[in-house]
């Protein structure tokens, strides 16, 4: 008899007892994570305690004093294949001065897919299809110093998502985001989680895309404090490590207990 085959997917990010030390401060404290292909895994914790540091080590900007990353089953230092990879940072401005369109900033990101550095059919096509996806298709041409700060978060998200990447790492990506983008942005990951994609995703607060969110790993203080089920949100505020105040109960908050 065959035996039955496991139903549980690959896992494509794992860590393992990874630390870190910024400074002489040590930041990731012996963290684990596993994000299996197709889940959509939020990073949660206060200011500080190390969310963006674990990201950035994902993908080998930070390096680790101890610890290992495999990506897609690879040790990341072996690790080359990152059009499978997109990341957006921590909010920052997408151009940094340069005078450069919407399409340009989001065609740069099709780089690790385009051959000899010649744009085919396919990457034009892929490149048009993000800037769609985020609604920007009627702004293509605009310089990127003209938008709004939501509008500037999206092109960074088309510019990940035009390498059509499996996985997608992004730092706090609603941060700063206006409603109107939040919710593109929301409808925009959905779309990539309907297709397939894998998502590790640094919030603050769950919000707009609480219905996505398959796990929450919280971190404190560069340790994991909470791995499973998103913690419930109550209302609009029931956010973890937001000690949550009723109006008609002032005096005790009730905390969450993740962070508090
Ligand atoms: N380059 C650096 N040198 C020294 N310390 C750093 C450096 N980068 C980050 N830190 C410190 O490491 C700790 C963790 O930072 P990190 O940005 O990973 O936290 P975070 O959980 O993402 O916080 P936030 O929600 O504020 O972005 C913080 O105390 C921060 O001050």
């Amino acid at each position: 008899m065959p035996e039955p085959q496991s139903t549980t997917p690959d896992p494509v990010i794992v860590v393992r007892d990874a630390t870190a030390t910024l400074g002489a401060r040590p930041v990731l404290r012996g963290i684990d994570l596993t994000v299996r292909r197709g889940e959509v895994v939020a990073l949660l914790g206060a200011n500080g305690s190390g969310k963006s540091t674990a990201v950035r080590s994902v993908i080998g900007q930070v390096p680790l004093s101890g610890g290992t990353v495999e990506l897609f089953g690879t040790p990341l230092r072996r690790f080359r294949d990152w059009a499978r990879v997109g990341y957006v940072p921590q909010r920052t401005t997408a151009a940094g001065g340069v005078p450069a369109t919407i399409r340009e900033v989001v065609a740069s990101g099709r780089l690790s897919r385009t051959r000899l550095g010649l744009p085919r059919k396919a990457d034009r096509a892929a490149v048009d299809r993000a800037i769609e996806l985020v609604g920007l298709a009627d702004r293509a041409k605009d310089s990127v110093g003209a938008l709004s700060g939501g509008q500037h978060q999206r092109v960074l998200i088309a510019r990940a998502l035009a390498a059509e990447p499996e996985l997608l790492i992004m730092d706090e990506p609603m941060a700063g985001v206006d409603l109107a983008s939040q919710e593109i942005l929301a409808a925009t990951l959905r779309e990539q989680v309907a297709a397939g994609a894998t998502v590790l995703l640094v919030l603050h607060e769950l919000g707009p895309l609480e219905p996505l969110i398959d796990r929450a790993v919280v971190l404190r203080d560069g340790c994991v404090m909470h791995d499973g089920p998103p913690p419930k949100a109550v209302g609009q505020h029931a956010l973890p490590g937001h000690d949550h105040v009723h109006p008609h109960a002032a005096s005790e908050p009730v905390r969450t207990g993740l962070l508090s």
